[in-house]
């Protein structure tokens, strides 16, 4: 990771304003570039930066300007894109050697959503198998990241529509809890779990979401509450440690999260926190699901063992803005995720429907 930092660091990318309305998409072809939200900044700015180069996309991954598993995937297949059109060798082999190397630094900006690696792959076999003319990679693999964000967008929707038909059928509308961010932000559009509580709600079946803040980042605070604000979704945000107390006082009738990667036996790597979530809502019988596009299944991974957990730059436990909430003598630990065991999980809610985790192989056959 070090490495990837100096290799990137210092480059520049463009903050642009620009008159098209891009609502909540996080990552968006136009003209010639990928235009991104920028999601340090809400949801007090909503500023756009300009992305030209893979290098500059590789920074913007690593710093979280995108990210969120599939929206992390799809930066990626477009940072192929980018440095697959600077490539100047005209040889087959030597385009490809370099395109591994495009694909190396972008695979080293964060290893746990496999989605990243997932595209990237996507990517690099599509370089090696088309029959077009060295000249024309690019264009196919252009092609080939905006199909990648297609199918995400169609997948959230399925995700929803399968984790409707899961929620509890309960006489009262769903009071729903959620960590982190996995709406449109972290997506194609529509989103994962926020995916679902949009099928919720367009279903008149929601009262309201109840919305961890995720500490470090904040991406339930900062993110959650503002996609719900734009969609007119009732949301209560709360801070990480009242999960438990919300649950005794019989206000949540379930909780959904999303994943950045999943093993083969249902053990789910997400943001740090949701083994807590998993935990107190066992303790309370409260069914909690995760919902996520089969692109973040490893099936390679028997168990969540071997998920490797990023760990982030420490000033984000104890920094909040530039201010320290400790003395300096103090040790940090800041594992952006946590692995959250599949036997605490009532379901996952993919495009192929809601499976025990135990029956989750059953959908190997469908991964492309
Ligand atoms: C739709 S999956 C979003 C997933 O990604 C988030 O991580 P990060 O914000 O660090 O990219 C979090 O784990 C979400 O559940």
């Amino acid at each position: 990771m070090e490495g990837v930092q100096q290799m990137i660091a210092g480059v520049g990318y463009d903050k642009v304003t620009i008159s098209m309305e891009t609502k909540v998409y996080p990552v968006i072809w136009h003209e010639d570039r990928v235009l991104l939200i920028d999601q340090t900044r809400l949801s007090h700015e909503y500023a756009i930066v300009e992305i030209k180069r893979y290098k500059d996309m590789a920074r913007a991954i690593a710093t979280m300007i995108v990210r969120g598993a599939p929206a992390i995937g799809i930066a990626a297949a477009y940072g192929m894109y980018l440095g697959a059109r600077d490539i100047q060798k005209s040889d087959r082999d030597g385009f490809l050697a370099e395109l591994k190397g495009v694909a190396e630094i972008l695979g080293n900006t964060r290893p746990t959503a496999v989605n990243l690696f997932w595209a990237i792959e996507r990517m690099l076999k599509t370089a090696r198998e088309t029959s077009v003319s060295v000249s024309e990679i690019p264009q196919v693999l252009l092609a080939a990241a905006q199909q990648i964000q297609a199918e995400d967008l169609n997948t959230c929707q399925a995700i929803g529509d399968h984790g409707l038909a899961v929620l509890p059928k309960t006489p009262e509308q769903l009071n729903i809890l959620t960590h982190c961010n996995t709406g449109s932000l972290a997506t194609a559009g529509y989103g994962t779990a926020l995916g679902v509580i949009r099928s919720c709600k367009a279903a008149q079946r929601l009262g309201r979401v109840y919305a961890d803040e995720t500490r470090p980042r904040l991406q339930g605070a900062k993110l959650t509450t503002w996609e719900c604000v734009q969609d007119q979704i009732p949301v209560t945000l709360i801070a990480d440690n009242m999960a438990a107390h919300c649950m005794k006082l019989g206000l949540i009738h379930a909780a959904i999260v999303g994943a950045d990667r999943i093993a083969a036996n249902g053990d789910t790597a997400n943001k740090i926190g949701t083994y807590n979530v998993a935990l107190v809502a066992r303790a309370h019988n409260i069914p909690f699901f995760v919902a996520a596009p089969l692109s973040t299944v490893d099936f390679r991974l028997q168990s969540g063992e071997g998920i490797p957990i990023e760990e982030r730059d420490p000033k984000e436990v104890y920094q909040i803005g530039s201010t320290a909430i400790c003395p300096p003598g103090v040790e940090f630990y800041n594992p952006a995720f946590d692995v959250t065991p599949a036997e605490l999980i009532t379901a996952i809610i993919t495009e192929h429907g809601a499976v025990a985790p135990g029956d989750l192989k059953n959908l190997m056959v469908h991964q492309c």
